[in-house]
Parts: C-alpha cells; structure tokens; sequence
C-alpha cells in the first residue's frame, strides 16, 4: 500500500483489450486505458495474460512495462511458458492464477495445497527475479497458511463468491473473507482482494481493514460505457476511500 493511501485501487486493464480484440481493431488502446487510469487515480495497473490471449497480448504486457508510471500486476498461471515470460517482462508484481480452458472468468482460488510444489518453485523463481509474487487465493485458512510456505509475501482473495452470491450466502462469504484477510495479516501476509466487485458491493470490502489494495476491472470497464473511464475510475476509488475512513474511525 503506498504511504498516503490507506486502501490501493488497481484498474484491471483486460477487458478494454476484450472490446478492442472483438474487431481486431488497434482500438481501444490498452495502454492508453493504463497511462489514463493512471491520471484518474489508479495506484497500479492490473492485467493479465491468459494462455490463450484471449485479451491481453504478450505485445501488450511488453509495450506496456516501461510504460507504467505506478505499479505493474501481472496475473498468470501457474506454467513453464508463463514463469518465463514473468522473469523476462518483470513487472514489479505477479499474482499467480489457476486457469481452465473453457471459463469464462478465473473460477476460485489457486489450489496451494495440492499444487505446492509447483506453486512454491514458480513463487521463488519470480522471487529471484525480483518480482514481488503473489497468489489468487480462496478465503480459506489452510490454503492461505501453504500460500505463506511457498515464500510469497502477498495474497489477493477471490471475492467472485461474495460477489456473485445473495443473501444468507453472500454474508457468509463476506465473514469467510473477513476471517482470511484476518489471518493472512496475522501472519505477516500483504492481503489484498479482488473479483467481480463493482460500485453496489465493494464497500463492504473495502471496509475490512486487514485489506491494502482492490483489484477491479469488469465493472469499471464495464461502468465506463455509460459515464466515461474517468467518473468510473473516481467514483469506484471514492466509494473504497469513504468505506475505508469510515472503518476506521468506528
Ligand atoms: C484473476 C482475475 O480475477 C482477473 O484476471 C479477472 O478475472 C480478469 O480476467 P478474466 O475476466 O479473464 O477472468
Ligand atoms: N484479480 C481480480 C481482478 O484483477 C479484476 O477482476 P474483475 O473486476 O475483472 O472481476
């Protein structure tokens, strides 16, 4: 979290390649979205490279890196082809992803405790690249207690749950969320979160004090159709902010 925020927003720069690569056109610029969002407020600049390019391009990432003026997170799987590519780009955060073929979006956490071994050896060889590494993660204390035993400094929880979920279920997630970012920083974990939050449901995530930065995408981008990248950018950060001093002031 940078020194003067007491909660970080990432843009989540995907789906702006998503429209753009619906007409294979050069438009919109993620890039442009990127050094604009930065502009807007965005303390860092999320994207991720799935292995099939569905959005983001490896031209993207590499055109992009020097680019950045903040922070760039790269969210990938957890394969040989992806590893390297991290090492080579270096963008200053990984997040490391679980991802099948055919979703549609990232479903759940990344299996630590059955993949340990492969997640623990591309967490350390990001690590010696210098790259600050990161895993996606279920709200989910044993998984979280394993995500600390690969050497990895950050967590990010997938709120695609708590998100996509209502009533008893939806608060029963958001305590599962509360619980994980609790332990996670009780074990010296940098907790951050994401997925599937939008202007209806962040505030009570970004109310969670154990939580230093949001990851959001689809719904800004989303959001922006209607009231333009820079009111969606703005307003998103407003609504964390405001949550944020308000829980800390109770
Ligand atoms: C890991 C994650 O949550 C993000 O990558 C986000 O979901 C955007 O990518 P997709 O929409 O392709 O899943
Ligand atoms: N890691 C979550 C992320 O980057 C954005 O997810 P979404 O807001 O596009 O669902």
């Amino acid at each position: 979290m940078g020194p003067k925020n007491i909660i970080d927003l990432g843009i989540n720069i995907d789906h702006v390649a998503t429209l753009r690569n619906a007409r294979g056109t050069t438009y919109p610029d993620p890039l442009r979205a990127a050094q604009l969002a930065e502009e807007y407020g965005a303390d860092l600049i999320t994207l991720h490279l799935r292995e099939d390019r569905r959005h983001i391009k490896d031209a993207d990432l590499i055109n992009m890196r020097p680019l950045i003026a903040t922070r760039m997170n790269l969210e990938c799987a957890v394969t040989p082809e992806m590893i390297e590519i991290a090492c080579k780009v270096k963008p200053h955060d990984v997040c490391l992803v679980p991802e099948k073929r055919q979703e549609v979006t990232t479903e759940g956490g990344l299996d630590v405790v059955g993949n340990f071994d492969n997640v623990k050896n591309a967490t350390q060889r990001l690590i010696q690249a210098g790259i600050t590494a990161s895993i996606f993660i279920d709200p989910d204390e044993q998984q979280i207690a394993k995500a600390k035993e690969t050497g990895a400094t950050v967590i990010e929880l997938h709120t695609g749950k708590y998100a996509d979920t209502d009533g008893a279920e939806k608060l029963k997630e958001l305590e599962r969320i509360k619980a994980a970012a609790k332990f996670g920083h009780s074990i010296g974990l940098k907790v951050n979160a994401g997925h599937g939050l939008h202007e209806g449901n962040v505030k009570a995530i970004a109310e969670i004090l154990e939580i230093a930065e949001l990851n959001i995408g689809h719904a800004i981008v989303a959001e922006a159709v209607f009231k333009g990248w820079k009111a969606a950018i703005q307003d998103m950060r407003a609504i964390m902010l405001s949550a944020r001093q308000a829980a800390m002031n109770r």
